[in-house]
């Protein structure tokens, strides 16, 4: 099977798509941002590509989740959370006290802002954290720190200046397996839906709120994404406990939309910790 990740080789999606698929014949293929990974599944050059999809420092993707509203082709196959790490990386020979530039991936850079804020640096943002240890790599800028797992740094041949930078611990983020087309997993656990409410009245959250609890499913995680068509209207993400075949959660779904709101199933799937 053809796997697609956030590359370049050296990322944290990296190390979880590696150890998620460990033992199964699946070739690792990277590419340079989350918008081309989930093209490349969409487009068929790879059968499942691997994204992240929320941490739990800095919250969601929202690149990934704006994706999956965007491609209604797109559905979460399975999930894994990874425990994050971050460090300050330099070229061999670099010391701390001389950086005055620090490159990362907006969520790594979130994920240690106490940390930058202390070090007194500029700040620069790349598409992933090894994006800018490949950058550094070549560049050869001993001014520079990047902040990346310490396979980037083994990857690209660089030095860890200090492990472990991040504001809060532990750090962890929940990856996605996206393919093309929904899938019945009857071991799945879990259940994303997307719900567009019907209208805006007073209580549309609590309508939908409350018939998940009616019928006591677990709500895991809910974030909400603007419609982009009027400022303050809302879609909502949900997980819930309960794969899709379950008769809550399907009981739910319908009575949901029996209230007129629009559900979109985006995946029901087993989330495994790494
Ligand atoms: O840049 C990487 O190494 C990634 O895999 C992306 C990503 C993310 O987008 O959340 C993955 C895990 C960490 O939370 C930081 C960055």
């Amino acid at each position: 099977m053809r796997i697609g990740f956030l590359g370049p080789r050296g990322t944290f999606t990296e190390e979880a798509a590696t150890r998620y698929y460990q033992g199964q014949d699946v070739v690792l293929t990277p590419f340079p941002s989350i918008v081309a990974v989930m093209d490349a599944v969409m487009d068929g050059r790879v059968d499942r590509g691997v994204v992240p999809i929320e941490n739990s420092i800095e919250g969601s993707v929202t690149l990934t989740l704006d994706g999956l509203l965007e491609n209604p082709d797109l559905f979460v196959e399975g999930g894994m959370v990874l425990p994050v790490e971050q460090n300050l990386i330099g070229l061999p020979g670099a010391k701390k006290a001389d950086l005055r530039e620090v490159w990362s991936h907006p969520q790594a850079i979130a994920q240690c802002r106490r940390y930058l804020r202390e070090l007194g640096v500029e700040v620069k943002t790349f598409d992933s954290t090894a994006a800018a240890a490949m950058a550094l790599a070549r560049d050869r800028r001993p001014e520079v720190g990047v902040i990346a797992p310490a396979l980037s740094a083994r990857t690209f041949s660089l030095d860890i200046l200090e492990r472990g930078i991040q504001d809060y611990q532990p750090n962890h983020t929940r990856f996605g397996v996206l393919r093309r087309g929904p899938a019945a997993d009857p071991r799945a656990d879990k259940t994303m839906l997307l719900i567009t409410p019907c209208e805006e009245h007073y209580g549309v959250l609590a309508s939908l709120l409350n018939v998940l609890a009616a019928f006591r499913l677990n709500l895991t995680w809910i974030e909400s994404r603007p419609t982009r068509r009027r400022l303050g209207t809302y879609q909502f993400l949900l997980d819930v406990d309960g794969g899709i075949h379950e008769e809550a959660v399907a009981k739910a779904i319908s009575v949901i939309e029996t209230i007129g709101h629009d559900v979109r199933v985006l995946g029901s799937y087993r989330t495994v910790a790494l």
